[in-house]
């Protein structure tokens, strides 16, 4: 028998291990644009999953943003349904109207039909094709717009969505393998022309960025980035364990946080139990940012009679008597 390719071994043993574990013999479902990332990724979940008990689904989306995407969203179909998934799904969404820039609002689609469908099928997880060199462009990105650690951590593997497990099994993977993996299959990926818009930051961190830092730092630095989001990921879920707690005991019988309770928090541990309370106000994740929070803190910490602190989602917080209350703003 001839040797398996390495890059076709290496994503079957990534996914392997993704899928290794997982409860119960639903389907896994492969969102896949038909773009050579998620492609590799479905070709081997269509030969690992079937071994671990799991029918291999397939969901791709159609976004409607471009010439032509029903026909991409067709022959994604088309493929799948000869390789054997089941089931497969076109999955047509509405971008239009929905809040942010247009890269967003196809996001929040995307993941909201993910959700629909793998509902609807009782699939046990849904697999993305988000590779290492997505990863350090991710974390350089966060890096450049001084995001904290939360940022810094990158894209989870696993992280569930409404539910169901979203896991990312290529991580550790090279986009250059999947390419390669897909030329030793005979498949062949769509490209999409987002990727190489240069209007998108994303497209210019992988057109220029990236390249410009392997040429001045070697090969090693994807590699290096995506450790660096692996290593902040660990950090952060201790932190956040601890701040966790730290709300718990923050709590005010009559709502609210109590000062006291706050006011001795390591400010890493502060900031986040402030940040997830505001989140539980109501204040939008996107519209939150470290200002907000730090208007917050800043109720704690530098406390000298100021005014509330406004939070987007019109949400007030202000102190009173030793407490932190939201109050309906405007
Ligand atoms: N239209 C779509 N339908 C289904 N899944 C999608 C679609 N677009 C993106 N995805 C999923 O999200 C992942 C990340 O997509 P994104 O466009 O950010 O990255 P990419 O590196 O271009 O991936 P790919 O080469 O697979 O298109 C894809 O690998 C795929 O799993």
């Amino acid at each position: 028998m001839a040797a398996l390719a390495p890059p076709v071994a290496a994503i079957r043993v990534a996914v392997r291990r993704a899928l290794t574990g997982l409860p119960g013999d639903g389907p896994v479902l492969v969102a896949c644009s038909g773009g050579a990332d998620s492609l590799a990724l479905a070709a081997a979940t269509a030969f690992v999953a079937p071994r671990l008990g799991h029918a291999a689904g397939l969901v791709t989306v159609d976004h409607g943003l471009q010439d032509g995407s029903a026909e991409r969203a067709e022959a994604v179909a088309a493929w799948a349904r000869e390789a054997g998934f089941a089931p497969i799904v076109v999955a047509r969404v509405e971008v239009a109207g929905r809040p942010g820039g247009p890269e967003a609002a196809a996001r929040e689609a995307r993941y909201q039909a993910l959700t629909e469908v793998a509902r609807q099928h009782e699939a046990v997880a849904v697999l993305t094709g988000h590779t290492r060199d997505d990863q350090a462009e991710t974390v350089l990105l966060a890096l450049a717009r001084g995001a904290g650690p939360r940022g810094l951590a990158g894209m989870p593997a696993r992280r569930d969505l409404s539910g169901v497990p979203l896991l990312r099994p290529l991580l550790e993977i090279g986009r250059e393998q999947t390419r390669a993996a897909c030329v030793v299959l005979g498949l062949q990926p769509w490209q999409d022309p987002h990727n190489t818009d240069p209007s998108y930051a994303r497209s210019r961190v992988r057109a220029d960025v990236l390249p410009a830092l392997v040429r001045a730092l070697g090969p090693g630095v994807l590699d290096n980035l995506a450790r660096t989001a692996r290593l902040v990921a660990a950090d952060n879920a201790a932190l956040d364990e601890l701040a966790e707690t730290a709300l718990a005991a923050a709590r005010h019988p009559e709502g609210g946080l109590g000062v006291p309770e706050l006011v001795d928090l390591p400010p890493s541990v502060r900031g986040r139990v402030l940040h997830t309370w505001a989140r539980e106000l109501g204040a939008l994740p996107g519209a939150l940012s470290h200002r907000h929070v730090a208007a917050l803190d800043a109720l704690v910490t530098d406390w000298h009679g100021q005014g509330p602190a406004d939070l987007p989602g019109g949400v007030r917080v202000l102190r009173r008597a030793g407490r932190l209350s939201p109050v309906a703003s405007g």
